[in-house]
């Protein structure tokens, strides 16, 4: 169960968001360069505040003012553009410093082939293998709400094809919704079931 509404006002222009949906589902939100995407995400997240917002995920109110949650215990997933992983920690690092090792994030790291870059740093890594290992740091919390913001940009066509797949596989195992800000058609038209422009 999902319920998101969100009224933010971005340079004296007011966006809104409404998602609400009994069933997990892909959405993909589309919308102009600037218009506000990605700032709906980190207001998703709990990294910013609106004008009016009300976040519902598995009944669970996220930010309905008075009842605010933390950051750090949404289970709330977040793959940014950039991935941001920890330049200064190895691979093992990075997908621990959330969840200490268990059987689980060792099965997703096997999942996500990357169990031979675990002693790597960040900058040695393939654009793949990078979104790889953020997306098993983001998974290994087991989160309600999967949050991409253009998680293929950087990639190169086959590598974009097999993020596809994987985010394909991850709503087919985890069965939680997922929110993708993305500029591609192709993209949107691959693994969307809900489109929402903003505007
Ligand atoms: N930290 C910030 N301080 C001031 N303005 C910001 C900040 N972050 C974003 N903005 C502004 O807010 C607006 C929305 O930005 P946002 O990144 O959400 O847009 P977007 O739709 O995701 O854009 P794009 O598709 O280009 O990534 C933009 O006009 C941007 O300049």
């Amino acid at each position: 169960m999902i319920k998101i509404f969100i009224k933010k006002l971005i340079k004296n222009r007011t966006i809104t968001l409404n998602i609400q949906s009994t069933e997990p589902k892909i959405y993909a939100i589309v919308g102009k360069s600037g218009i506000g995407k990605s700032t709906l995400l980190n207001i998703i997240a709990g990294l910013e505040e609106a004008e009016e917002y009300n976040i519902e995920i598995q009944k669970e109110k996220l930010s309905f003012q008075q009842h605010l949650i933390k950051v750090q215990d949404r289970k709330i997933g977040y793959l940014f553009q950039d991935y941001q992983l920890f330049p200064h920690m190895t691979v093992q690092e990075n997908i621990h410093y959330m969840k200490s090792p268990n059987k689980e994030t060792e099965q997703l790291i096997n999942h996500l082939r990357i169990a031979n870059c675990l002693n790597q740093y960040p900058s040695t890594l393939s654009g793949g293998e990078s979104q790889r290992v953020a997306l098993c740091r983001v998974l290994s919390v087991k989160p309600n709400l999967l949050l991409l913001d253009e998680p293929f940009s950087s990639l190169d066509d086959e590598t974009k094809e097999e993020g596809m797949e994987l985010i394909k596989y991850i709503f087919k195992t985890w069965q939680i919704p997922i929110i993708l800000v993305s500029h591609s058609k192709k993209e949107v038209q691959t693994l969307a079931d809900e489109v929402i422009e903003i505007k």
